[in-house]
């Protein structure tokens, strides 16, 4: 018998266009074609990590729309509920990848079917049944009617019965620090469970944070989990607080290693573990994927993340042999 997703995410896929490592965008010319998107990012590494995770969201009806569709229909993603919208465009993201330098990310996302998302796109029956409902600070970002169907999709959870999850995902080039705040910042009072860097918290809240946590902790929040500037992660919850530094590794390219952190954390989250275990899970898959290409080539299987946890924390020999 089919059964109902564990997780659910909503957002914007786009098509990813990656130049070749090293060569700033204006000078690129070999391209890798890729999928990204903050919701669907999350949703692949948890497919990964062996979870049932569906995406929600739309795509042009276009080659770019096509190709999405298939590679997370490929990842094992539910993309079922996913709609193609017949008048605009699949939403491109082009971006170099560099380890050290500033990577150029540009959007083409204005009017795209992603943005296009609306209230009515999202069916409660594709939320009956899920543990979790992930969003981000992006989607109601995208347009007034992006920012409905994210207040439609709480409400259904809610009706479910499932926990909400909340990045803010902080994309200053989709709106001004205002409209951050005002936007992300309901959101982040609506979540169970906070994923946030740093930076977002203070820029969502107006106060350090600590002080933004504690409030959150205070209202409908469980856990908020801070993700720090030097990549190291503090999980607050009623019963206290614990830190995880990040593992040490060599960073190809760090785009991807924020959801790739909530897949991490989620998945160890869904299988009862503890906060300390979810957040060492949460850095592991981070750690995999900046060590690669794109925003998801390194997100591993339930297996891969054993053997590098292992390896990480014990000094385990890392070939598998
Ligand atoms: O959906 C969007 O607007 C995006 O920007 C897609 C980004 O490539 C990923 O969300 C990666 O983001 P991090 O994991 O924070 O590095």
């Amino acid at each position: 018998m089919a059964s109902g997703p564990d997780v659910v995410t909503c957002g914007e896929a786009m098509l990813l266009l990656l130049a070749e490592p090293g060569v700033p965008l204006e000078r690129a010319v070999h391209f890798r074609r890729s999928v990204a998107g903050a919701e669907s990012n999350v949703a692949m590494g948890l497919a990964r990590l062996g979870h049932r995770a569906r995406w929600l969201g739309r795509v042009g009806a276009d080659p770019a729309g096509r190709a999405v569709l298939r590679e997370l229909r490929a990842e094992g993603v539910d993309v079922a509920h996913a709609g193609v919208d017949e008048q605009a465009p699949t939403g491109l993201l082009l971006r170099d990848s560099h380890p050290h330098r500033a990577i150029d990310v540009q959007y083409y996302r204005s009017g795209s079917a992603g943005s296009r998302l609306a209230p009515e796109h999202i069916p409660a029956e594709a939320v009956a049944g899920a543990r979790l409902v992930h969003i981000s600070g992006i989607t109601p970002m995208l347009s007034p009617t992006a920012a409905a169907a994210t207040d439609r999709l709480i409400e259904l959870a809610r009706a479910a019965g499932a926990e909400v999850s909340f990045d803010p995902n902080v994309r200053r080039k989709l709106g001004g620090a205002a409209q951050w705040a005002q936007t992300a910042g309901r959101l982040l009072r609506e979540a169970d469970l906070v994923l946030a860097g740093e930076d977002e918290l203070e820029l969502l809240t107006a106060r350090s944070a600590d002080e933004a946590a504690a409030e959150l902790l205070d209202g409908r929040a469980h856990t908020v989990v801070i993700k720090r500037a030097d990549r190291s992660a503090t999980a607050l919850t009623a019963g206290g607080r614990g830190d995880q530094p990040p593992y040490p590794v060599p960073v190809t390219d760090p785009v991807g290693a924020g959801d790739a952190f909530a897949a991490g954390y989620l998945s160890a989250r869904l299988r009862g573990l503890s906060e300390s275990r979810a957040l060492a899970e949460a850095a592991c898959v981070a750690a995999l994927v900046v060590q690669s290409a794109t925003d998801t080539d390194g997100l591993p299987s339930a297996d891969g993340r054993e053997r590098a946890l292992a390896a990480f924390e014990d000094g385990a020999d890392p070939v598998h042999r």
